[in-house]
């Protein structure tokens, strides 16, 4: 980070005994000093935390070794949470309170030097000296919030707002905002708006010391709602959404620690890419999945034309498929009658039929009702035996569940279910499809759905993502779903309404935060109204908010992409820039003979600048690109890959840009990039997604004419 010269004079109410501030006997009078000293002593205080646990003796409070082992892992994991690091602050900001927290009526006049509980220091965990007092607060705590949230209109009981700035772990810098003075002007923040532009290198790191007001309300909303963002590129989506997990998690650990939380990303590089946020705010047991990965239940090694790929999404095929699953159920012709030692016990056919019905109208999973059944059947036999001077127990009912008679029975009226070999048979036999799509799907569509060769087996078939999809709907009709406690979902607008269903059931009992940008949507099934997706997510009733603050793209690239928006999304707001840079955006026009070096001389002047580079390309473009690098001698790397201070420039695949950013941006041939879609709405997309990528600067470079859209006078 770049030096800062301090902000602000001495604040009148701090004094060197203060109580926050460690009492040595040397303790500097200036007041950078001072908070340098009690950074120096919060990190003494968090060694000795350390300490403590490190020498926690197991050997009497466990009884065997299976907890013995649990504890240690547990001791393992607050060891490594205590862990000071050297490139991560201890904290980043500092409140001093006009009154003491939980007691705002209180009559304390100023805040004061002598009272405990009227300053705190907000940092990423929790701090106690070794009388349990609190040294460093942990970010998420209550108390903290204000500094996230208390505005000069609103100051929230807040006397003094502080930040710090850090050069390469020293603490160099702060800058105050005394909130409760009317006579102190604004100064804007140049510590907040230098953290915002530092420049990137290596993945994703977190924004916890620069959350802002609007984003602060998503990351602490209660964890019973659902939330989706709607927001434009750059506005801190990806941020929040990973900001909340970590809130949610302390804030709920026990419920959550039971439950589970999952954040599921488009694509394993963009995981990759967020993969260091979280552990970088102490949580670990968050699982990362792409949807692909939720319903591996079938090999995949097809793929979908986009128009079957659409219908396979489309949510009508949810009751296409719960057709399919009861198309075995058959209602009794015959009675049954089961053998016990000399005595025969008979079910007339009516009595099963009641029992077929009522299960088949109550509302519960095709497989709970397939076990429940012969339990009833024998129970039935069991009321019979009763009446007939017997007085069976209820392992009598269990045997005669388990007799031949009732297997046979159980198998003829409620056939198991294999998900995997039903999807199949759907795909493979027309007739099938015909009789389970009836009223559902048009001929055409059923027509698309077929696989043009029916399927041998499981093992062999061309699954592809969506039959995938499909199988799992499957799975969920037969046996419920695990639900998690809270399930983050990113890049959401992308999701077909089947995906929507797959994700939604595994936070049926929970909640979820959705993430998204229907301008950002390159699926053909991409979402066109976040109301409608909620409600294949099954949250219909979920709260929207709007971001358009972005704090990634600088204004002249975020301008100059939002020429598309028109087209793309009309009735989205464009997003703003926070960053105070205007940034760069250079248009370079070449031969086409020339366009692969003048890209890789784009990309050497990159370089020369501090941070990443990303170059990026249609899919088509990238292997004569990647050529086209190797022989000129730049080092590159693949998407998700850390960037490092040796190697900083990626190859990026215009599909997989998605999420990414990059410093300093080459496109590479936008006509290209639009042409690599099936249509053109979605190649423009595609393409809004790629110019959207920069934090400082974006260079395109081009042989075709760039497409009308981006032209000005076009619009
Ligand atoms: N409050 C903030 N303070 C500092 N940096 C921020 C803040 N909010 C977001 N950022 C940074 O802005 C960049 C964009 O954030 P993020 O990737 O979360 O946006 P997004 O909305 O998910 O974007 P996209 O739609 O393009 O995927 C990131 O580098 C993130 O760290």
């Amino acid at each position: 980070m770049r030096e800062i010269p301090e902000a602000t004079p001495v604040p009148t109410h701090a004094r060197p005994d203060d109580p926050g501030i460690p009492h040595e006997p040397d303790i500097p009078d200036d007041p950078l000093g001072r908070e340098r000293s009690h950074l120096a002593a919060s990190r003494a205080a968090l060694s000795a935390m350390r300490a403590d646990v490190q020498a926690l003796d197991l050997t009497d409070v466990t009884g065997n070794w299976v907890n013995a082992r649990i504890l240690q892992r547990e001791i393992t994991a607050r060891i490594a949470a205590l862990a000071d690091l050297a490139d991560t602050p201890l904290f980043f900001g500092r409140l001093d309170y006009l009154h003491t927290p939980g007691e705002a009526d209180s009559p304390l006049p100023q805040p004061s030097a002598d009272e405990h509980g009227t300053r705190f220091y907000i940092g990423r965990r929790h701090v106690h000296d070794k009388d349990g007092d609190p040294m460093v607060i942990d970010w998420r705590a209550p108390v903290s919030q204000p500094f996230y949230r208390a505005s000069r209109a609103e100051p929230m009981d807040v006397a003094l707002r502080r930040r710090f700035g850090y050069t390469g772990g020293e603490l160099t810098a702060y800058e105050d905002e005394h909130l409760s003075d009317p006579s102190e002007a604004d100064t804007g923040g140049a510590l907040l708006q230098a953290e915002i532009e530092r420049p990137r290198v290596g993945p994703m790191r977190d924004i916890v010391a620069t959350i802002q007001p609007e984003q602060d309300e998503i990351v602490r909303a209660g964890i019973s709602g659902t939330v989706c963002v709607q927001g434009a590129p750059g506005t801190g989506k990806t941020a929040v959404g990973l900001h909340r997990v970590a809130y949610l998690l302390y804030a709920h650990r026990e419920r959550l620690a039971r439950t589970g939380t999952l954040v599921v990303g488009p694509n394993r590089s963009f995981l990759h890419y967020i993969e260091q946020v979280l552990p970088a705010l102490g949580e670990l047991d968050v699982a990362q999945a792409t949807v692909e990965e939720l319903v591996a239940h079938v090999p995949v090694r097809g793929t979908d034309s986009a128009a079957a790929a659409q219908i396979k999404g489309d949510a009508r095929m949810a009751e296409v498929l719960r057709r399919a699953v009861g198309s075995g159920l058959r209602m009794p012709t015959e009675g049954l009658v089961v053998v016990r030692g000399s005595r025969r016990w008979r079910v007339p056919v009516y009595e099963l039929d009641e029992i077929v019905t009522e299960l088949r109208e109550r509302d519960i999973r095709y497989g709970a009702a397939r076990e429940a059944l012969p339990q009833r059947i024998a129970h039935a036999v069991l009321v019979k035996m009763e009446l007939g001077g017997e007085a069976p127990d209820d392992r009598v009912q269990d045997a005669v569940a388990r007799t031949k008679a009732v297997k046979d029975a159980v198998k003829e009226l409620w056939p198991p279910v294999d998900p995997a070999k039903l999807v199949l048979r759907l795909l493979s036999d027309g007739e099938f499809l015909d009789q389970c799509s009836e009223g559902v799907l048009t001929e055409d569509e059923r027509k698309l759905l077929l696989w043009s060769k029916p399927a041998r087996g499981v093992g062999s078939a061309p699954w592809s993502f969506a039959d995938a999809v499909l199988v799992d709907e499957v799975r969920d009709l037969v046996q419920r779903t695990h639900s998690l406690g809270h399930v983050v979902v990113d890049e959401a607008q992308d999701l077909s309404p089947m995906q929507y269903r797959a994700v939604g059931r595994r936070c049926s009992t929970g909640s979820a935060t959705v993430l998204g940008d229907i301008a950002q949507g390159t699926t053909p099934w991409a979402t066109g109204s976040w109301q409608e997706a909620l409600s294949h997510l099954g949250k219909a009733e979920a709260r929207i908010e709007e971001l358009t603050r972005g704090f990634r793209v600088p204004r002249s690239v975020i301008d100059y992409a939002s020429r598309l928006l028109p087209s793309i999304a009309p009735g989205l707001a464009p997003a703003t820039s926070v960053r105070d840079s205007p940034g760069s955006l250079d248009i370079r026009t070449v031969e086409a003979a020339g366009l692969d070096s003048a890209v890789v001389a784009a990309c050497r002047e990159a370089l020369t600048h501090e941070g990443s580079i990303g170059l990026i390309a249609a899919d088509a473009r990238i292997p004569g690109l990647a050529e086209a690098l190797d022989a000129a001698g730049l080092s590159r790397l693949e998407p998700g890959e850390e960037t490092s201070r040796q190697a900083r420039l990626t190859l990026v695949p215009a599909s997989l840009a998605k999420g990414l950013e990059y410093d300093y941006v080459v496109a590479d041939e936008p006509v290209a990039i639009v042409d690599g879609e099936p249509d053109e709405r979605t190649g423009l997309r595609r393409l809004y997604v790629v110019l959207t990528r920069a934090v400082s600067g974006l260079t395109i470079v081009h042989a075709a004419p760039l497409p009308r859209e981006l032209d000005s006078d076009a619009r």
